[in-house]
């Protein structure tokens, strides 16, 4: 083990912080807004365009940087790193671990989405690797995080197959590993640290129906992690701000061809006051 794999990531030394209630989730949202924040995603091939739209219709400010020497250098300016393993090429799986220990020598908050883990071999081992290297976040859907636990053999290709509410103890069990936090994703999200859990509700199913809808999200959480300085906060207001954009463009489409831009649109014009009055959270 390295020197730089022996740096705790920066949750492990932050103070667990309270509940986060609907009213704090617009002074996040106002905060990431004046801050533009700059998040880094190593992230696959299917859905990178609409991940960085997604990061620049919210405030943020996206760089796809997966190289390796770079992935090391842009992670120590960064704000927020995401690491997403749908198409895990060898050359971006260096650039994975790179990015993941620069982030965590300098306290960047990053968050790692297993997609489709247990159900493929090279992604699956590669998942225990960054592990070990304790994500901020793990964002993931209910399958995922029950294979990344190895409680579960994964769901089917990139979707789950298991209820959000099945995947709680093994969400809890990753939390121990990485002391950080755990999103498990679905119908009704389920957000939780060794000390916190708060369930979100509402949103569409459209979001389920365009390819990185949930991929977006992964780097959405780092966006907002890093503007809440609270990663449990940031990924609990990600995933309110899926569930009330998402809502407000599912009124104004007419399919998943239509969805896909009211949902961007969504994410600009959704304010702070909205997201304080909308989110239901639990
Ligand atoms: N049935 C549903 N109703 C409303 N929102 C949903 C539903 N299923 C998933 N979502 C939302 O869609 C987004 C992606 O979740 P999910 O499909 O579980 O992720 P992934 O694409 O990684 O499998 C999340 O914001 C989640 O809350
Ligand atoms: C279809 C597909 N195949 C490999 S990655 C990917 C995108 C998955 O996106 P999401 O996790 O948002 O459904
Ligand atoms: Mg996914």
């Amino acid at each position: 083990m390295s020197l730089m794999d022996s740096i705790a990531p920066s949750h492990l030394s932050m103070p667990v912080s309270g509940p986060v209630s609907a009213e704090d989730l617009g002074e996040i949202l106002t905060r990431l807004r004046a801050a533009q924040p700059l998040v880094q995603c190593l992230t696959n091939t299917v859905v990178t365009n609409f991940t960085a739209n997604a990061l620049l219709a919210l405030g943020a400010a996206p760089a796809m940087v997966d190289v390796p020497v770079e992935a090391d250098e842009f992670a120590r300016i960064a704000s927020g790193v995401l690491v997403n393993l749908g198409t895990p090429h060898g050359e971006q799986r260096a650039g994975m671990l790179e990015a993941a220990r620069a982030a965590n020598a300098v306290g960047t908050p990053w968050v790692l989405d297993p997609v489709a883990v247990g159900a493929l071999s090279v992604r699956t081992a590669f998942a225990g690797k960054a592990m070990e290297l304790r994500p901020a976040v793990v964002r993931a859907n209910a399958s995922e995080v029950i294979a990344l636990a190895g409680t579960g053999a994964g769901g089917r290709g990139v979707d789950a197959t298991d209820g959000v509410e099945s995947a709680r103890g093994a969400a809890l069990a990753l939390a121990a590993r990485t002391g950080g936090t755990v999103a498990v994703s679905g119908p009704v999200d389920l957000v939780l640290d060794a000390g916190r859990a708060v369930r979100v509700h509402g949103g569409s199913a459209l979001l389920t129906r365009v390819t990185g809808g949930g991929c977006s999200l992964g780097a959405v959480t780092a966006a907002f992690a890093a503007a809440a300085g609270d990663p449990f906060a940031g990924a609990v207001a990600a995933h309110a701000m899926y569930a009330v954009a998402s809502e407000a463009a599912a009124e104004r489409c007419s399919g998943p061809g239509t969805f896909a831009p009211a949902f961007l649109d969504a994410l600009a014009s959704t304010t702070p006051e909205d997201l304080a009055k909308k989110a239901v959270l639990r």
